[in-house]
């Protein structure tokens, strides 16, 4: 039972409105009673319209849905009159410009990785942080982007073999990005800054200087003999660190003992599909989290390798520059905040009839808040230079829900006393109708957007559902390379450079969803970059750095400006739907898509709905760990819906799936002593539970989110203490 306290017109969870009154509030210049007042009238007034934008995302389902099932042979040309005729493909608003103003520099300036975390966890949240710099060594060698082969294993104690080809891999990082007028950084014997100017001295006793003098950005310590150099390429920097005391610095004949880089340059602090948030408890840690992370006071502790370890954010670099002026950098990344989107409600509030009110609503307001204690300089650090809260915005569907989220955070200004176009928005492209209406989308929001992304995932998981009536869709490892998809990319960058964000926003690109391959990430993600995106996803601080090397590599404001020449609407292409028109897959392919589908699902759920655990590293069939959010689950759980409509696979094949699988998850949670295993009674499980409505009630599921059905499931797990802290 929750305690709940009227205010009002409402009535707030007491957990909740303790922390808001005697946390949050204070320091601000808000009013208590006014406070509980405004929220009152904010709910009356907008909850209505909110509702009243997702009955419009039912009724254009229906239609979408009617129409398929009515027009058995597809006519492209048909097919988009009728979605122009009902008003899901809107006629495009004129060419504009986006006007936004106060925006820090990181967004403006600088291209490089955004870190996603999830916000409920503090020394995750803390790290990601603090992930604006990063061990360039320790990212080699604890990652398989250094090759094992040649000896050079991870061991229990340290490697030379692997620690030289760490050292070979970034010194010739050095060579490539900070090249010297004559050798190598592998001859280098001695740094020293003379006359404001770095000179290396090299193992011949030559001396040398860089090829481009102007990359040198600053150094610590003592001129001649620095403890860190401070060098910049791509607007991105990176430091030469220099211990000759060190393990590995004294085997370096220039004492270099690491190279720091400029990692993550901003992060994403999540309120959304990384976290599993149901009630006034949950919001509450949630909300405690970011008002840390706002005031600069957030620590953690925790035990790690059995010592204990208090975590806090990081202090800002400082450095000597080339003229002797002082050089300051941020330690820290700069954050968004991504709250929910417009589907779920919450009961943490109760509005005047009794109803839970929208979550996003409370997001906007109460992230909002704890981001006022950063912009009033309440705590040791402050978030933005510039006075600008950064919120990310997801999973709206098209114009007039982003429209819906100006005028909410038009009204939160005015309830915190904020000046108008404070609370920045970033818009995830990552619905069909989004996608399709991307230009009138960022017009509702043009004083204000900051970035655009495409979430290709949760974009995916749209793109299934949307046309589950127009037939059995390709296998999920397919829609990567399928045509919309590759269009949606593009269309995003194309419609973002047209409206003007080139120096203005970031146009950003998706996660990095293999967390333990990092070659491959290597091999891979600069593709972002070459796409026009000046930031992409990244799922650690590690990859993070790794990440960073593409924007040395690639200039992306160059990029940009060649992508801009291009005029095309992809919106023909977007709208190729992924269904296979006479399905020829063998019933072992169906079974291994089955299989594939329904144990990551499971992974994922069970540690969702029994722990409270919205972001989870779960391997697939093939044993490599995946990086699991709703977004995904939204995908797999469709996916098999998808076939089970279009009759490819049984119920009866669907259930004996879900089963065997729970077996093999049970077993691979088989160390974890709070595990609670989903066989072999599988009606006593919720989570299990819970895994078979998100499939076989899938097709009912709002735009086939998972959010409603992992909330119902975990609340009943949370009261019938099936859970597990
Ligand atoms: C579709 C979408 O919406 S994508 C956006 C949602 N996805 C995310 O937010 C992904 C965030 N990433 C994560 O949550 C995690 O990296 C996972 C769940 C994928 C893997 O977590 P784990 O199995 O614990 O990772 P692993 O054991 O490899 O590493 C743990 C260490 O890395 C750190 N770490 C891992 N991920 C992150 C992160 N995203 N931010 C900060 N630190 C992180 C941890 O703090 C920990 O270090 P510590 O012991 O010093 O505290
Ligand atoms: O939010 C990101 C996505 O891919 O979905
Ligand atoms: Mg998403």
């Amino acid at each position: 039972m929750v305690d709940y306290v009227k205010k009002g017109s409402i009535q707030v969870a007491k957990e909740l409105y303790d922390f808001v009154n005697l946390e949050a509030l204070p320091e601000t210049g808000l009013d208590i009673e006014t406070f509980w007042a405004d929220f009152g009238k904010l709910v009356s007034d907008l909850a209505p319209k909110n509702k009243d934008l997702l009955v419009k995302r039912d009724e254009f389902q229906k239609q979408i849905d009617a129409w398929h099932k009515e027009n058995n042979v597809f006519d492209y040309h048909e097919y988009k009159a009728f979605l122009e005729r009902i008003g899901y493909l809107e006629p495009q608003v004129e060419d504009f410009s986006i006007t936004t103003e106060n925006i820090d520099d990181v967004i403006t300036r600088q291209a490089g990785p955004q870190l996603v975390v999830p916000i409920d966890n503090s020394r995750y949240t803390i790290n990601a942080a603090n992930a604006r710099w990063g061990s360039l060594y320790d990212a080699l060698y604890g990652t398989d982007a250094i090759s094992e082969e040649g000896g050079a294993e991870k061991k229990d104690s340290y490697n030379p073999v692997r620690g030289d080809k760490v050292i070979a891999f970034a010194k010739n990082f050095l060579d490539e990005h900070a090249p010297l007028k004559v050798s190598s950084h592998t001859e280098a014997k001695k740094y020293t800054i003379v006359k404001g100017k770095l000179e290396v001295v090299l193992k011949n006793g030559d001396t040398t200087e860089l090829n481009d003098a102007s990359k040198f950005s600053g150094y610590q310590g003592q001129a001649e003999e620095p403890s860190a150099v401070l060098l910049k390429n791509n607007g991105l920097h990176f430091e030469i660190q220099f211990d000759r005391n060190h393990s590995i610095g004294k085997t370096d004949e220039a004492g270099v003992k690491d190279i720091y880089l400029e990692s993550a340059t901003s992060s994403i602090m999540d309120c959304e599909d990384s976290i599993a948030a149901v009630d006034a408890e949950d919001k509450t840690l949630v909300y405690r989290n970011w008002l840390g992370l706002n005031r600069g006071d957030l620590t953690s502790v925790f035990t790690k390798g059995g010592k204990g370890v208090t975590r806090t954010l990081n202090p800002d670099r400082t450095y000597t520059g080339p003229n002797g002026e002082e050089v300051i950098l941020s330690g820290r990344v700069l954050m968004f905040i991504r709250n929910v989107g417009h589907l779920m409600t919450n009961n943490a509030i109760l509005d005047e009839s009794g109803q839970e009110v929208p979550e996003g609503m409370m997001d906007g307001v109460f992230t909002s808040l704890m981001a006022k204690h950063g912009l009033l300089g309440n705590g040791p650090l402050q978030n933005s230079k510039e006075g600008s809260v950064y919120i990310v915005k997801p999973k709206m569907h098209g114009s007039k829900e982003a429209a819906f989220a100006n005028e909410l955070f038009n009204r939160v200004e005015d309830m915190l006393d904020m000046k108008r176009n404070t609370l920045k928005i970033g818009l995830m492209d990552e619905e069909r109708r989004t996608s399709l209406n991307l230009k009138n989308s960022i017009h509702e929001v043009k004083e204000r957007i900051v970035f655009i992304n495409t979430g290709f995932l949760d974009r995916t998981g749209d793109e299934i559902h949307t046309s589950m009536e127009a037939g059995p869709m390709i296998r999920k490892g397919e829609m990567k390379s399928s045509t919309w998809l590759n269009a949606y990319e593009k269309n995003n960058v194309r419609v973002g450079l047209a409206a003007g964000l080139k120096g203005k926003a970031q146009i950003g690109k998706g996660m990095w969803a293999m967390p333990d391959l990092m070659d491959a990430m290597l091999k891979q993600k600069r593709g972002h970059l070459q796409a026009g995106g000046n930031t992409a996803w990244v799922p650690s601080p590690t990859a993070a750095t790794l990440h960073a090397l593409h924007y040395h590599e690639i200039d992306v404001r160059k990029v940009q400006v060649e992508l801009a020449k291009e005029v095309k609407d992809y919106r023909d292409e977007i709208l190729q739907i992924p269904v296979v028109e006479n399905p020829i897959w063998s019933a072992e392919e169906i079974q291994e898509e089955l299989d594939n589908s329904a144990q990551t699902l499971l992974g994922y759920v069970v540690r969702w709905v029994d722990h409270g655990i919205g972001c989870s590293k779960v391997p697939d069939i093939n044993n490599v760990a995946l990086m699991e959010d709703r977004a995904t689950l939204r995908i797999s759980s469709q996916m098999i819906t998808n076939w089970l409509h279009h009759d490819i696979c049984t119920e009866e094949q669907t259930l004996n799936t879900l089963k065997r699988m729970a077996k093999i998850v049970d077993e691979q949670n088989a160390g974890d002593a709070l595990y609670r295993p989903m066989t072999p009674n599988f009606d006593e499980s919720i989570a299990f539970q819970a895994a078979c409505d998100l499939v076989f009630k899938g097709k009912d599921q709002p735009s086939g989110y998972t959010e409603p059905i992992l909330h119902r499931r975990r609340l009943e797990a949370k009261e019938s203490k099936h859970v597990i802290e």
